[in-house]
């Protein structure tokens, strides 16, 4: 019987061209097939993935696979599936519970089936902003008669969620909390899953290890910077054909995400300006050559407007009143509350494309708003090239590794990769793009206080 649950299998092959493709540009990942593909550190690993299914995620999936692991997948977004890539890992032998615009009823279905191997239940959990942790965690609580200790439902999602877990509860009493005991570890890919982690460990509700992939270096750094810095462009490009150069653009916020963004628009040609609430990265970016302003004083004049801080409300109605006709504006931070869409909504709208609207002020200039003031690079792109996805998850795996094999060494508690891993995950994409390493000499490591292959860096370097 088919333990799979895709939008159309027939669309496997096209996925599995384009795997090909990103395996290529997925070096790390590679690597450690080579490195681990005899010894299967993995072997006897059953891993229960929540995880945006992209072609991407695809190549992890099969990395896992290739160390020896058994592995059940859902996206972790109910917008991010790539169909195609569902399709291919499907057909491959992986089950796999992901489809494009699937519900939230699904999602949960989705999140459930993938504990269920034949063997009883998972041993790792591999999670993108915590819900596959989340949904073990809140069914053994229930079933423990601890529900007062759960959060109250904050939305009628989650109002939805207790009750599909009640529902799921009555069906086998105990399969939760046997779940919740059978389970190594869980590794966490963002920063929103991974503040869930921290929260649960101060209250002590942390039923195993975890692993926060986000903050090794190689994760946040590329991510947020190099991610954000070759699809910020593209997902404007796509969106509007719009000629950069020459341009005025304005980045709100000059984090890992907003240097990448000011980076990318200057590479395109833009003249580049800053708004920035704190001193040093205000400071940053004047050094960077940007011009550092706050936003009234160039509402009325800039032709571009990209939030990337992570905030609220940064672009409000009344920036919006006074723009360019034709202005364009996107987010690339956080969630749609950046830019206050909602304030918008009984404007005049048309929609010019999939993810492109134009919207008329009142005092008659319209404004292009992409992604309805979602991550644009996502909505309007295709979200980060795979070799800035092959450094997130070589980090992944290095720690689903580590929890798997050492993780009696761990206590309940949340911990980051060690940094020799970091630099490990560095080291394993240098040659794809031709860089040479030079070696420490035992005599400069000493003088520098380091060993020649490393830690280069103490525990509190700010890369
Ligand atoms: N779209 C993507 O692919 C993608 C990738 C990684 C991270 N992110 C998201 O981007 C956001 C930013 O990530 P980051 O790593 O750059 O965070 P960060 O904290 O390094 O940078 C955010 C910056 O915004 C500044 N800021 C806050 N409020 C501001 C305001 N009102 N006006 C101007 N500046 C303001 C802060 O001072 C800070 O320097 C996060 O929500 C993160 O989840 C998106
Ligand atoms: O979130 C992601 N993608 C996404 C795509 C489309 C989409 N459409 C949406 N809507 C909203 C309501 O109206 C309809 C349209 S929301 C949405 C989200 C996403 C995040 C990180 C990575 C990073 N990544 C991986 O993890 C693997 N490869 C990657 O690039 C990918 C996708």
């Amino acid at each position: 019987a088919k333990d799979y649950i895709v939008k159309d299998i027939a669309q496997a092959d096209y996925g599995r061209k384009e795997i090909a493709i990103a395996e290529t540009e997925m070096p790390g990942l590679m690597a450690l097939r080579e490195e681990y593909g005899e010894s299967k550190p993995l072997a006897g690993a059953r891993v229960a993935g929540s995880l945006h299914m992209t072609i991407q995620t695809a190549v992890l999936i099969e990395t896992l696979n290739a160390l020896g692991a058994d592995v059940r997948w859902a996206s972790c977004n109910i917008f991010s599936t790539q169909d195609h890539a569902a399709a291919a890992i499907a057909e491959g032998g992986t089950p796999v519970f992901a489809v494009k615009g699937e519900t939230l009823e699904e999602y949960w279905d989705y999140i459930d089936r993938i504990f269920h191997f034949e063997e009883g239940g998972a041993n790792m959990i591999l999670d993108d902003g915590g819900d596959a942790t989340l949904y073990i965690l809140m069914g053994a609580r229930v079933e423990e008669g601890e529900e007062d200790l759960i959060a109250v439902p904050t939305s009628e999602e989650e109002e939805a969620l207790f009750a599909q877990i009640r529902k799921r509860m009555a069906e086998s009493p105990g399969w939760f909390t046997k779940q919740r005991h059978m389970i190594k570890g869980v590794t966490e890919e963002t920063t929103t899953g991974v503040n869930r982690l921290y929260k649960m460990m101060e209250k002590g509700h942390l039923p195993f290890p975890a692993i926060n992939v986000n903050d090794s270096v190689t994760k946040s750094k590329f991510d947020n910077k190099y991610g954000c810095k070759e699809s910020l462009v593209d997902g404007i490009r796509r969106a509007t054909d719009t000629m950069m150069a020459g341009k005025v653009a304005v980045v709100c916020g000059y984090g890992d995400v907003g240097k990448g963004s000011a980076a990318s628009l200057r590479g395109a040609g833009a003249r580049v300006k800053v708004t920035e609430v704190d001193p040093i990265c205000a400071l940053q970016a004047a050094m960077d050559g940007f011009e550092v302003v706050v936003l009234e004083d160039v509402v009325h004049s800039a032709d571009i407007f990209i939030t990337t801080t992570g905030n609220k409300d940064v672009i409000r109605l009344e920036h919006m009143r006074e723009m360019k006709d034709m202005a364009i504006v996107g987010n690339i931070g956080h969630f749609d509350n950046e830019i206050q869409v909602a304030a918008l909504k009984n404007h005049k709208w048309t929609n010019i494309k999939e993810q492109v609207d134009m919207i008329e002020m009142p005092a008659g200039n319209r404004i292009i708003l992409l992604s309805e003031g979602r991550l644009l690079n996502l909505g309007n792109a295709t979200g980060h090239p795979s070799f800035v996805m092959s450094a997130s998850f070589t980090n992944q795996v290095l720690a689903q590794i580590e929890l798997f094999t050492r993780g009696e060494n761990y206590e309940n508690k949340v911990y980051v990769l060690p940094k020799h891993l970091d630099e490990k995950v560095a080291r394993l994409h240098l040659g794809k793009i031709g860089a040479k390493l030079t070696e420490l000499d035992p005599e400069q490591a000493e003088y520098i206080g380091v060993s020649p292959e490393g830690p280069f860096k103490p525990e509190h370097y700010r890369y």
